[in-house]
């Protein structure tokens, strides 16, 4: 039986379920994606987009059911370079006086040992990822200095830096200007059309919609939709007419 060979779905998730706080916030979410797909992940607020996000690279842990990357499960999965990963928000930007370039080089840690000093490639890898999302001559600045849209962009250039295999994004661009979400799709397009899988969670798909091939709604905990993203869009907007929480969102 060779289950852990390289799987043909980029992500496998079965049957899951994670509780938070004594809260089942995900109930038997069953997904596939395969290698070289562009999955758009839409909901309301406080849907389980982040959790099934944050499920799938291993930050919470499954209650039941199990998520598989390129066909090992989560737990086992050691090929951390093979994905890149945008949280939500930065996290402790307050307290750590990294620099922007120093976050966007911390992309390439796990593809090399610790200390190593970076070749040629990487130096040239991390140019070309501070270029993407144009914030090449703010390199030597502190990100707790930045604006949370250009701190976006910093974390959006340490996903790409490795050149990973599987992009999962939370909200990449959110707060970030129209020409930079322009310049952010374009580098998705240029890595979708060389095999990249990306899942992605966004309110507001913006230049990004062309690239999409497959939308999944969610709705308290489970997928609500699952096929092609014009229907889906329709359907989370129906959902969305019902709330004022995209303004909450946006002002918070
Ligand atoms: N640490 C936690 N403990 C308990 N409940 C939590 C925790 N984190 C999130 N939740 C709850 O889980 C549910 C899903 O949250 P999640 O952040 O996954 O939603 P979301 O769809 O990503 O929302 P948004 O669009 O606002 O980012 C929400 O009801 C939220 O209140």
């Amino acid at each position: 039986m060779s289950t852990e060979t390289d799987s043909p779905q980029a992500v496998q998730v079965a049957d899951l379920s994670v509780d938070l706080g004594g809260r089942l916030v995900l109930r038997g979410i069953d997904l596939q994606v395969r290698q070289g797909e562009v999955l758009a992940v839409l909901g309301t607020n406080g849907s389980g987009k982040s959790t099934l996000i944050k499920t799938v690279v291993g930050l919470l842990p499954a209650a039941r059911g199990e998520v598989r990357l390129f066909g090992t499960p989560v737990p086992r999965f050691r090929q951390w370079r093979r994905v890149g990963y945008v949280p939500q928000r930065i996290t402790a930007a307050g307290g750590v006086p990294a620099t922007v370039y120093e976050v966007v080089s911390s992309g390439l840690l796990s593809k090399r040992r610790f200390f190593a000093p970076l070749g040629a490639d990487g130096k040239q890898a991390i140019e070309h990822a501070l270029e993407v999302v144009d914030m090449a001559d703010r390199r030597k600045d502190a990100v707790a200095e930045l604006s949370g849209g250009q701190q976006q962009r910093v974390l959006i250039a340490r996903a790409l830096v490795s050149d990973p295999e599987l992009l999962v994004l939370d909200e990449p661009t959110a707060g970030v200007d129209l020409a930079s979400q322009q310049i952010f799709a374009d580098a998705i397009r240029e890595r979708v059309e060389r095999g990249t899988t990306v899942v992605m969670v966004s309110h507001d798909l913006g230049p990004m919609d062309a690239l999409i091939d497959r939308s999944v709604v969610m709705r308290r905990g489970r997928i609500v939709y699952d096929g092609p993203p014009h229907a889906s869009q329709t359907h989370a907007h129906v959902h969305h007419s019902h709330t004022t929480e995209d303004s909450g969102w946006l002002s918070s």
